[in-house]
This record gives structure tokens, sequence and C-alpha cells, in this order.
């Protein structure tokens, strides 16, 4: 489902956060980017996602070199990509329901059914009784589910998240990591960039290790 041949992403300025990635992904695995902080963890799930280009390489998602893709076929990319990042990008002049319902509005489901579904969603996240605050009144680990609840609504084939846990106290961190795994179970690829060894677990998962921009397959 996605892979990187000989991808080497520099920024302006010179600094070069990664440094001939080659690895792939298969559809319906759950995979875990560990690494230090600096060691290249968000550009390469920017690259998936097509936030950021590669500078040299080829990134693939589906078949598609993300690299080339036309600015006007990004968004179909995206449709099927959830993300969960550190720059929630919530809508704060909307409601909580309504900054989950938005990406279904989009993707032109019924209104009932589109309400129906954030509720589930928030619900699962411990937010249903926010649904109608504002994100600015929101704690930022309230944010966070807020930010994962959007980024599950659509059940999207492939998730990305950065940190999903980070803000998050161990029981809500348990709580979003059990619902990854459920979407794993169900077909779901996910790959979660993260530094808390809670979120890992003993789950015996595939783990990739970002060091100064180069990627290695860790031990399980
Ligand atoms: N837009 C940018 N412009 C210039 N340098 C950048 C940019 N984004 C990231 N970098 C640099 O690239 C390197 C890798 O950054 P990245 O954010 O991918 O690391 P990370 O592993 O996700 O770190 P963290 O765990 O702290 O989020 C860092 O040295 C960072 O300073």
């Amino acid at each position: 489902m996605i892979q990187f041949s000989q991808v080497t992403k520099r920024y302006p300025g010179g600094h070069e956060a990664l440094s001939g990635a080659s690895f792939s992904i298969e559809k319906g695995e759950l995979v875990f980017l560990t690494g230090r902080s600096g060691a290249g963890k968000s550009t390469l799930l920017k690259l998936i996602a097509a936030i950021e280009r590669a500078t040299s390489g080829v990134v693939s998602v589906n078949g598609q070199n993300v690299g080339r893709l036309s600015r006007g076929a990004v968004p179909y990319l995206r449709r099927n990509i959830g993300l969960v990042f550190q720059d929630h990008k919530l809508l704060f002049d909307r409601s909580v329901i309504e900054n989950v319902v938005l990406p279904l509005d989009i993707a032109g489901f019924d209104r009932r059914e589109a309400l129906r579904r954030a509720r589930a969603v928030l619900d699962k996240v411990g937010l249903l009784n926010r649904e109608k605050a504002r994100p600015v009144s929101l704690s930022g680990g309230e944010q966070q589910r807020l930010c994962i609840a959007r980024a599950l609504v659509s059940r999207p084939g492939l998730l990305l998240a950065d940190e999903p846990t980070g803000n998050l106290d161990a029981g809500y961190a348990a709580d979003i990591m059990a619902m990854f795994r459920d979407f794993h179970r169900v077909g779901t690829t996910l790959v979660i960039a993260t530094h808390d060894e809670r979120a890992i677990g003993d789950g015996g998962e595939r783990t990739l290790h970002l060091d100064q921009g180069k990627v290695a397959e860790a031990a399980a």
C-alpha cells in the first residue's frame, strides 16, 4: 500500500530529515514509527499524505507516485487517509460535532447519518457531552481526542497518526490505542509515530525505527 524507494527529504536550509529511506507497508498492517525527537517521523508521515514532497526518490501510495500528484489530485488521495497531526487544524469557529461531521459532509453523506456516525465516534473518544462546545474551550488532550474522532469518522483505509497519545493520560491513551486496534482488526492500515511506550505495548507489532533520517526495522 505504501512504498518508499530511496527517499530523501531535504528542507530549505539544507537539513536532511530523511536520507535514502526504503521500506514498504502492506495493506492492513499496523506499524509503529519510533525514533528520537527530530529523527524524521513527522516528515515521513507528511510525505505519505503529500503534505511535503520528497527531494529525491519515490513515495507511492496505492500504486500512485504521490510526489507527482497534481494539486487537484491531492484531495482524492487524502479522501482515503485519516490524519492525526500535532497541529490539530480544528475549525475553531464551529462546534465539536460540526468539526467531526465536516469530512462526512464533504463526502456527501446524508445529514442524519453523518450526525449519527459523528456522535458514535465522539462517544468512543469520550467527548459526546461536549458536542456543542467550541474547540477553544477544550483542553489540549480533548482537542487531540477530537482530532482523532474527526480522522476516524469517515472510516479511512489508511490512518496516519503523529504522537496521537502524547497529550493524553494513561486511561485515554489506552482507549485510543484500543480504538486504533479495532480499526486495524477490520482492515485499516495504520502508521503511528510515537515516543509513547504505553502505545506500542507488547502486541508484537511491526516497528520502524528512525535514526538521523535512516529507517530500520526494529525487532518486535
Ligand atoms: N518545515 C521544515 N523546515 C525546515 N526543517 C524542518 C521542517 N520540518 C522539520 N524540519 C527538520 O527536520 C528534522 C525532522 O523533523 P520531524 O518533525 O520529521 O522529526 P520528528 O521525528 O517527527 O520529531 P518530533 O518527535 O520532535 O516531532 C528536524 O531536524 C526538523 O527540525
